[in-house]
């Protein structure tokens, strides 16, 4: 009868999905402490199985991080990200004129015409240093991991972590004075960066220029450029998605030619892209 086996835990974020190979939803991991039961262990041996232990199961199993959401936005606390979010969509977050009012992640939706829906993440404001957890740090990072591309609401802010995804900048409050010439000024200087290098102190000198899909001057207050700025965001994942999508069928066709290739090589001509295709099932999904 023997002692009971230990439980095999695997930790994981939250904000896991867990699935089988063929993508089957086993379990969700949503807030902490949620745990998914993935393989049963077997049962003991007893008098009644002859004191034989029956095998437990395995399992296979993929960890998928969610998304929150297709954009977050990011920016020095109080520069508006929630007062966007909020003429942006529906969401109704808190907005005040202190640093630090967002505290968690807020969702908010922008609906299209074509019935297409973006969401959109408010996060935490960001400070000098989040990396080595200053502000909300660590929180932050972890929550902008989560997005597919970023909307930086006015400039300072590039921290090289956050420079690897497509990105917008949105300079807010274009309705106070003198922002047209600090726009100006700022195109300026994103045009000709390698100026302006010299008069930033060193460890804050990105490795790598700044590149913004689109700048959009925008007021969250008056609502000017709010409809550019939806456009903007709708055509920046369009592009992305695009191009995800077509790196997806390179790799796909690749992979058929390899399976089309008979091993002792005489692939020749008839190894062509659009050969696999014909046979019916095994085109490319779209
Ligand atoms: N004049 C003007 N004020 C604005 C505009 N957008 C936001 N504000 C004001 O700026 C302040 C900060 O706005 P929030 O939207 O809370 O800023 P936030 O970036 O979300 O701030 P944190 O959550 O603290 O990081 C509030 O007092 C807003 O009313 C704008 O376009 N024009
Ligand atoms: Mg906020």
């Amino acid at each position: 009868m023997g002692d009971q086996g230990e439980d095999l835990n695997i930790c994981a974020p939250p904000g896991i999905i867990v699935t089988t190979d063929e993508g089957a939803i086993i379990g969700e991991l949503n807030a902490d402490g949620d745990r998914v039961l993935v393989a049963r262990g077997g049962r003991g041996g007893s008098h009644r199985s002859d004191f034989l232990p029956s095998k437990g199961r395995s399992q296979h199993i993929r960890l998928d991080l969610r998304l929150i959401a297709d954009m977050g936005l990011v920016g020095f606390p109080n520069a508006g990200k929630s007062s966007l979010l909020s003429v942006l969509s529906h969401a109704k977050p808190q907005i005040a004129d202190y640093a630090f009012t967002t505290m968690r992640p807020e969702i908010g939706r922008i609906l299209y015409e074509d019935h297409r829906q973006v969401s959109i993440a408010d996060l935490p404001g960001l400070i000098e240093g989040a990396h080595m957890n200053k502000g909300m740090g660590h929180k932050f990072l972890k929550h902008v991991e989560r997005t597919k591309q970023l909307m930086f609401v006015e400039l300072e802010l590039y921290k090289e972590e956050l420079l690897s995804k497509p990105a917008l900048l949105v300079v807010n409050k274009m309705d106070l004075p003198e922002t047209q010439e600090k726009l100006q000024e700022l195109l300026h200087q994103l045009k000709y960066q390698e100026d302006f290098v010299g008069l930033l102190p060193e460890d804050m000198v990105p490795k790598k220029g700044l590149e913004f899909e689109h700048v959009v001057p925008v007021s969250a207050a008056t609502g000017q450029g709010i409809e550019e700025l939806k456009a903007r965001i709708r055509q920046s994942l369009d592009v992305q998605i695009a191009g995800a999508t077509e790196e997806l069928h390179k790799e796909r066709i690749q992979e058929l030619q390899k399976i089309r290739r008979p091993p002792g090589g005489n692939a020749g001509a008839r190894g062509s892209v659009r050969e696999p295709r014909r046979e019916g099932q095994m085109g490319p999904a779209m």
